[in-house]
């Protein structure tokens, strides 16, 4: 349950950036440290900064450089690569063609997923299916968005494992359950600037994304750091900067983490209004469980809030199928 938090905290992740097996992870005092803040951040906010993650400063600049410059060509070129059922939902979507809560958003994004080849999760992965359809211009962008990725998944599984160890007392415990074999989702995003107040715009042509809350387990937001845009809502309901700071990553506790916690953490409710009169990019990171995860709550979680199961378990492949399916009107 989120409380009535007033800010987001900073966490500096460093300690978790190491070889696992050769230490007694517990033992280790900066460790406890970090697991300590991670575990307040995840229940009282859902959302922490993260910095000492290893990624350099001109990299995330980088990604979200190439990201603004794919955004910025003629909308004929991005129409090419445009998302559809027939692509698996992989692909470009143009301004107001997602979906939340009935309202289109004021962005336009790229999504990506990890592969699922043919047939590898039988019926559950059909709708998924399919190579993402990568730009061919700026002409690195696949190289750099493959690394990228391959880092995040390294910092989340670190940041997942500090995680365990709050909830669990052992750093392999979540993994070895549901995200050995853990999916990605990356989408690239731009927000154009809100059309100044004195105009004749409605609710639908302002808001850049609408409150949602992220599906899978953790979330790593790389975004522009010079615009204010992304909220989140506290337990009485008031919306939250989360003003960025510049080098560091926003991480953010997904539906099924907050499962597996029996709702000890939360997945906070989350917005973006871009009213800077600026473009505004941001990188979203979705670190997920196995795609055929059947996700419930751990025993121990259960036990700690007094035998109480408070969630039935749910797979992570139909949670977002279900969300994918929903996010698009497709003509
Ligand atoms: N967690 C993810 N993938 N976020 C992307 C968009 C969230 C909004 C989406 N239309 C929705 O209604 O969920
Ligand atoms: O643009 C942002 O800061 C957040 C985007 C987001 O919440 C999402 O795509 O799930
Ligand atoms: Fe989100």
């Amino acid at each position: 349950m989120a409380t009535e938090f007033k800010s987001i905290p900073l966490i500096d992740i460093s300690p978790l950036l190491q070889k696992w097996d050769e230490l007694h992870e517990s033992q280790n005092e900066s460790i406890a440290e970090v697991v300590k803040k991670l575990d307040e951040a995840c229940k009282n906010e859902g959302f922490f900064y993260v910095t000492g993650h290893g990624i350099p400063l001109p990299f995330m600049e980088e990604i979200r450089r190439i990201t603004r410059k794919y955004f910025d060509q003629p909308s004929e070129d991005k129409l090419n690569f445009k998302l559809s059922a027939s692509t698996g939902y992989r692909g470009y979507q143009a301004i107001h063609e997602n979906i939340t809560t009935g309202i289109p958003d004021m962005q336009e994004a790229i999504d990506f997923y990890r592969e699922i080849k043919e047939g590898m999760y039988g019926d559950l992965g059909e709708v998924l299916q399919g190579p993402n359809l990568w730009p061919s211009f700026p002409p690195d962008f696949k190289q750099l968005m493959e690394f990228y990725i391959n880092q995040c998944t390294d910092i989340s599984r670190n940041i997942l494992r500090g995680i365990s160890l709050a909830l669990a007392g052992s750093a392999k415990e979540i993994e070895s359950k549901i995200s050995k074999d853990p999916f990605w989702v990356l989408r690239t995003i731009g927000y154009p600037p809100s059309p100044s107040s004195d105009g004749q715009d409605n609710a639908r042509s302002t808001i850049g994304c609408g409150a949602h809350t992220d599906y899978g387990l953790l979330t790593l937001l790389n975004q522009d750091d010079d615009i204010l845009a992304l909220e989140v809502k506290n337990k009485s309901g008031e919306w939250i900067p989360a003003s960025p700071i510049k080098g560091t990553f926003i991480c953010n506790v997904g539906d099924m983490l907050k499962i597996l916690s029996n709702g000890l953490y939360e997945s906070t409710l989350h917005r973006v209004i871009n009213s800077s009169g600026k473009y505004r990019v941001c990188v979203a990171y979705f670190y997920e469980p196995n795609f055929d995860a059947e996700v419930e709550p751990l025993d121990v979680c259960v036990q700690n809030m007094g035998g109480i199961k408070k969630f039935e378990g749910a797979c992570y492949g139909k949670h977002l199928v279900n969300k994918v399916t929903n996010n698009f009107v497709m003509e």
